[in-house]
């Protein structure tokens, strides 16, 4: 350890020497060095450094900065406190000591090559290839000498952070603040206090991130089996390694390349995290990026109402309760303002009895203001069909009445021809086993006007539930 840092100051004593058109005498340069790393009890070599010396400190990468843990500059080189007055340091709220002249170094590149911006959403970058500025000191350097220097250290540079030094920032760096359109109230500012250290780190997620067994997923949880995949996921049961918990976690099967892909898959956590708990949603614990996939940890429920060859008949009164549970999911997130617009067997679970709603992937926001994307056409309206969006709170009553006799039916409804028309058509056929409020119930929400259908609030009111809600009682 006192071998790299010495190493390190030789670097700072280097680079100072060589660029510096008043090069700091250095006597002066050792003293200061020397006060900033007593507590370190740092000893630095009696002479000082030579050309050669330097060459091989610069070269030799496997030694770590104090920046490389902090993306800010060095702390052992505080010249040109004075610059620092230019800066508004408050501005991002960040206590840390920081070094003006390397921030300007970075603007200023990035403004020259153009193609160093962080989007928060762009978690790995993997386009991105950053050039890491560090430790160079360029106040009081004429432009000229700069430009030399630029020149001749140019490869160096591009290659001077040690991977290990990445690997060590990432972990201090925490990936971008993302605002959530779920909830209404959020800050209209871009949250992300960071930004500036962050572009230090740009393109570096990947590190860790990608295939070199710093993954997440498999640091934090014991993969057991896979219990269900969909159009864009797999999910696996979990046990969480930290607290000897199961859980569900479910990956997106595609590779997230793209801003838009990831802004959309985003949506699901987003809807999840905005909504918070209730009895009949299920749970939304945490997500991240990892290798380009997203993650979500999810409440672990028993299974899915998928319809299948092995699917039991439902009687009347375990729909009647499906139809409650799902109805008071709905109301919940109705209220919230957002549409669920996937509702199908397939994506309401069962946990201890509990019937909970889950797949948030289409979620949207009943005001339209965002991008509408809807579920499985088996289960969709006409209107919706007809891209007509001015009630989508009730394209999730539509699509739960259709659910509800799919389940009652016990086999999977056909994707096209007449069934499926009359269906949107509002046509149920005769359920003879069934109550007629019961069939009533289903008929009026699969009415094809979207204002004839009950909303969810009305639906629970139903007094067809009362013996439901008298059994949740007790
Ligand atoms: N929390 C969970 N607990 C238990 N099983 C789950 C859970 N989440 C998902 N599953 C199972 O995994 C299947 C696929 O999950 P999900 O529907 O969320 O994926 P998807 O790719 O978004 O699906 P879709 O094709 O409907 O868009 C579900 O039908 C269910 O069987
Ligand atoms: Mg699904």
């Amino acid at each position: 350890m006192k071998g790299t840092l010495e190493m390190h100051l030789q670097v700072q004593l280097g680079q100072n020497l060589q660029s510096s058109s008043n090069p700091i005498p250095p006597s002066r340069c050792c003293k200061n060095l020397l006060e900033e790393s007593d507590a370190a009890d740092i000893h630095l070599p009696s002479s000082s450094p030579r050309t050669a010396d330097i060459d091989i400190a610069l070269d030799d990468r496997d030694f770590i900065l104090s920046q490389d843990f902090f993306c800010t500059p060095d702390y052992i080189t505080p010249d040109n406190q004075h610059v620092l007055k230019a800066f508004d340091c408050n501005e991002e709220n960040i206590p840390c000591p920081k070094s003006p002249e390397k921030l300007t170094t970075l603007k200023n590149k990035r403004y020259r090559q153009g193609d160093c911006s962080l989007h928060p959403l762009s978690p790995t970058l993997s386009s991105i290839q950053p050039t890491v500025e560090l430790g160079k000191d360029t106040s009081g350097i004429d432009e000229g000498k700069m430009e030399k220097a630029a020149t001749a250290g140019s490869r160096r540079n591009q290659s001077y952070v040690s991977q290990s030094a990445i690997a060590l920032r990432c972990r201090v760096m925490p990936p971008p603040c993302i605002k959530n359109p779920y909830i209404k109230d959020a800050s209209e500012v871009e949250s992300d206090p960071l930004g500036n250290q962050r572009s230090k780190c740009a393109g570096f997620f990947s590190v860790i991130t990608g295939g070199d067994g710093l993954s997440r997923y498999h640091t934090d949880f014991h993969e057991i089996e896979q219990i269900g995949s969909g159009n864009f996921s797999r999910v696996f049961k979990v046990l969480k390694r930290i607290d000897g918990c199961l859980y569900a976690v479910k990956h997106s099967i595609k590779k997230l390349y793209q801003d838009a892909e990831r802004r959309r898959a985003l949506m699901e956590v987003q809807s999840l995290a905005a909504l918070g708990s209730h009895e009949n949603i299920v749970g939304y614990y945490s997500s991240w990026f990892e290798s380009e996939h997203l993650y979500i940890q999810l409440e672990l429920c028993d299974y899915s109402l998928s319809i299948n060859e092995s699917t039991q008949f439902f009687t009347e009164g375990e729909v009647l309760e499906a139809l409650y549970q799902i109805a008071k999911a709905l109301q919940f997130v109705h209220e919230k303002g957002i549409a669920h617009l996937d509702v199908k067997p397939d994506n309401i679970y069962v946990k201890n009895g509990v019937y909970k709603l889950g797949d948030f992937g289409c979620a949207t926001l009943l005001d339209r203001s965002l991008p509408i994307e809807e579920g499985d056409a088996r289960y969709m309206p006409q209107e919706i069909l007809n891209e007509k969006y001015d009630h989508l709170d009730k394209v999730d009553i539509f699509s739960l009445g259709v659910a509800i006799y799919e389940l009652i039916r016990g086999s999977p409804l056909p994707e096209s021809g007449p069934q499926c028309l009359n269906l949107k058509e509002g046509r149920l056929p005769l359920l003879p086993s069934h109550s007629l409020q019961f069939q009533n119930l289903l008929k009026v929400m699969v009415d094809p006007d979207p204002v004839r259908r009950p909303s969810a609030k009305e639906l629970v009111e139903n007094p067809i539930f009362d013996q439901v809600r008298r059994r949740t009682r007790t």
